[in-house]
């Protein structure tokens, strides 16, 4: 996105977005400030009309001409502002919309690293105020940088008609007060962001203070506490007066400016009035003028300083958001053609850092409607298996293939759909239960995600919270316990209703009954689809038809899990018996049928019991 590589391209793109409404707000920006001058003007003629007839009858109608002339100037300035002020304010609601959706939309492109290294929360806050950049620097210069440098260039037009060398002067005057006040006021930006800083710590002292509050308390610590307080404030105030002094001295500095400008043109618009050279008219805009100009030079220079701190913001979130996204599809990727549900992996090399490889060379075919355990211990690239195959990340060398077609060469989106993933912590948003299972296939009626929740084992659960369906389930699904978090996630994946499934097995411990619930749930959701399952507890996968057993990165043994468990020095033995062992030593009751179902045996199939015995039988 060329747009996102510096905030004059950003600006330019958001406005010539709205290329109509932009220039008419410029045409009524520009018309406005014009009327402003003409309204000095007018009232020039109005006083030589006033001061040069002498009350005969043509000179009375002058008179009238100048007033009206002058009216209407003032009323056509006050609605040309109004009608810019409506038409700004509209056109930068507009535009700040659609910058927060297609930053949203672009954030949401990055690739998960990203958001490993940003917090969410700051994200927001950025996506947010990049409207509110654009919003403030388009109101900067149209309405506080164009209006001074059209007054500066009627005033000139102006005072060269009356007289060139005071023209040429007054334009070298309002460049240099202007440029003085801007050196002036960028230099300061630095005492004020080094207050901004300051009273950042001292904020967050109080807040880290006030949070420990019991420390304090038991270490009799309040007046050490203060003292130190004391001190950080007293670095706050010097910054914070550093701040204060520049922006007195930048006032100090126009004021002087002021007077002596004023002065000057005064005593010598007199001096030419005396010798007859201006008429009274011209002494009253000659003065009139002076004060716009150097108000105008001001107010320049504040909207100057304004606009660079809005540039230099504006500079430092389009650097952390607008990075180029490092996972993209090939142009013109055909979407995913969705298969019986086959999976393959050909040699493939990954590393989240490519310096170092957490696969190598990973090769193995899941046939369509095959269940597979991948075991191993922790570390080993059981989750980043499931990471590649849904393309999270593509690999640094070889290829995955999902019903023959490479994952990098359809859209991320297309291959999304067509996969199901139940993950180890399911997160939900703050909206209701109906909507989070809905969040699987938007298009999904009421009835649909009911049979789907009832399928993941959630109805009873949904049925006693306080709104059945319509409960809210607070931030992050707070309001859930772990396992019927985790059921929704199933219910999620019933919805999706795609031919291959993704799950990696919470490490947490869930209580029996959950555990047994959710265990229940994924039985019905692995009927009749490939099934890719990173477990934890064997048992899990005890009837499943394959087992790969992961170790640094590589495949160790690949089978069936009876005949894994008869290898005498196998590696899904050894794990297996590791567990078995653990319970034991755990003096529960019954300590090989828990083994079988984690601390959640009671009610696990023949099938589980019957490898648990051929297990046990062996040892
Ligand atoms: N997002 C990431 N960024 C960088 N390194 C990562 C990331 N995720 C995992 N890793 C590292 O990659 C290696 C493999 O991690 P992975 O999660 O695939 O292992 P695992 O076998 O699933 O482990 P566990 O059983 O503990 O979940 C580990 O060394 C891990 O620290």
């Amino acid at each position: 996105m060329r747009f996102l590589e510096s905030p004059v391209r950003f600006l330019i793109h958001y406005v010539a977005a709205r290329p109509l409404g932009f220039l008419l707000l410029g045409a009524i920006v520009i018309t406005a400030s014009a009327s402003a001058i003409g309204v000095q003007y007018a009232m020039k003629l109005l006083v030589d009309a006033m001061t040069q007839g002498g009350g005969a009858a043509g000179a009375v109608n002058a008179v009238y001409v100048a007033l009206a002339l002058f009216i209407s100037l003032v009323v056509a300035e006050s609605l040309l502002q109004r009608c810019g002020a409506f038409l700004l304010g509209h056109m930068t609601v507009t535009s700040g919309i659609q910058i927060r959706l297609d930053m949203f939309d672009y954030l949401t492109g990055h690739q998960m690293p990203f958001f490993q290294q940003q917090r969410a929360g700051s994200l927001g806050h950025r996506i947010g105020s990049l409207a509110g950049n654009f919003g403030a620097l388009v109101h900067r210069l149209l309405m506080e940088v164009t209006p001074p440098l059209v007054t500066f260039v009627g005033a000139l037009v102006i005072f060269i008609a009356i007289d060139q060398r005071m023209a040429g002067v007054l334009a070298a005057i309002f460049v240099i007060v202007t440029a003085i006040l801007v050196r002036h006021g960028l230099r300061g930006h630095v005492h004020h962001r080094a207050f901004a800083q300051k009273a950042g710590v001292v904020g967050g002292e109080l807040v880290d203070l006030i949070g420990n509050i019991w420390v304090l308390k038991a270490f009799a610590a309040r007046q050490r506490e203060l003292d130190r307080l004391r001190g950080i404030l007293k670095e706050e105030a010097t910054a914070q007066r550093k701040g204060w002094f520049f922006v007195e001295r930048v006032r100090g500095l126009y004021d002087i400016a002021m007077a002596v400008m004023v002065a000057g043109t005064l005593v010598w618009a007199i001096g030419r009035w005396s010798a007859g050279a201006v008429t009274t008219g011209d002494v009253v805009i000659i003065v009139t003028l002076t004060f716009r100009m150097l108000h105008g030079a001001r107010d320049l220079a504040m909207a100057l300083i304004d606009t660079s701190q809005q540039f230099s913001y504006l500079d430092e979130t389009l650097e952390i958001v607008g990075v180029p996204h490092t996972l993209t599809d090939a142009p013109d990727a055909p979407a995913f053609v969705p298969g019986a549900g086959t999976v393959r992996f050909d040699s493939v090399v990954f590393g989240y850092d490519p310096a170092r490889p957490i696969l190598h060379g990973l090769g193995f075919e899941v046939p369509a409607g095959q269940k597979v355990g991948i075991v191993g211990p922790s570390g080993a690239g059981k989750s980043s298996i499931l990471q590649l195959v849904q393309r999270f990340y593509d690999p640094d060398s070889g290829r995955i293939l999902i019903d023959g077609q490479p994952t990098d060469a359809v859209t991320q989106e297309s291959l999304k759909q067509a996969i199901a993933m139940v993950p180890q912590e399911v997160l939900l948003f703050h909206r209701s239960v109906m909507e989070n299972i809905r969040f699987a296939r938007p298009d999904a009626t009421d009835e649909e995600v009911r049979r789907a929740a009832e399928a993941a084992g959630c109805a009873d659960f949904i049925a006693e919270l306080p709104e059945g369906y319509d409960s809210i389930v607070g931030e992050r699904g707070t309001s859930l316990s772990g396992g019927q978090r985790q059921r929704i996630g199933i219910a999620r994946a019933f919805l999706k209703d795609a031919r291959i499934v993704l799950l990696d097995e919470a490490t947490s411990a869930l209580d029996t009954e959950s555990e047994l619930a959710v265990q229940a749930g994924l039985e019905r959701l692995m009927v009749g689809r490939t099934v890719l399952a990173v477990a934890h507890r064997l048992s899990t996968i005890a009837d499943f038809d394959r087992v790969l057993v992961v170790e640094r990165g590589r495949i160790v043994e690949d089978g069936a899990p009876q005949a894994l468990l008869a290898r005498e020095d196998g590696e899904f033995r050894r794990l297996w018996l590791l567990q078995a062992q653990g319970m034991e030593l755990s003096d529960m009751p019954e300590p090989r049928l828990r083994l079988i179902g984690g601390n959640a045996m009671t009610g696990l199939n023949d099938r589980v019991q019957a490898v648990w015995r051929l297990a046990s039988g062996k040892r």
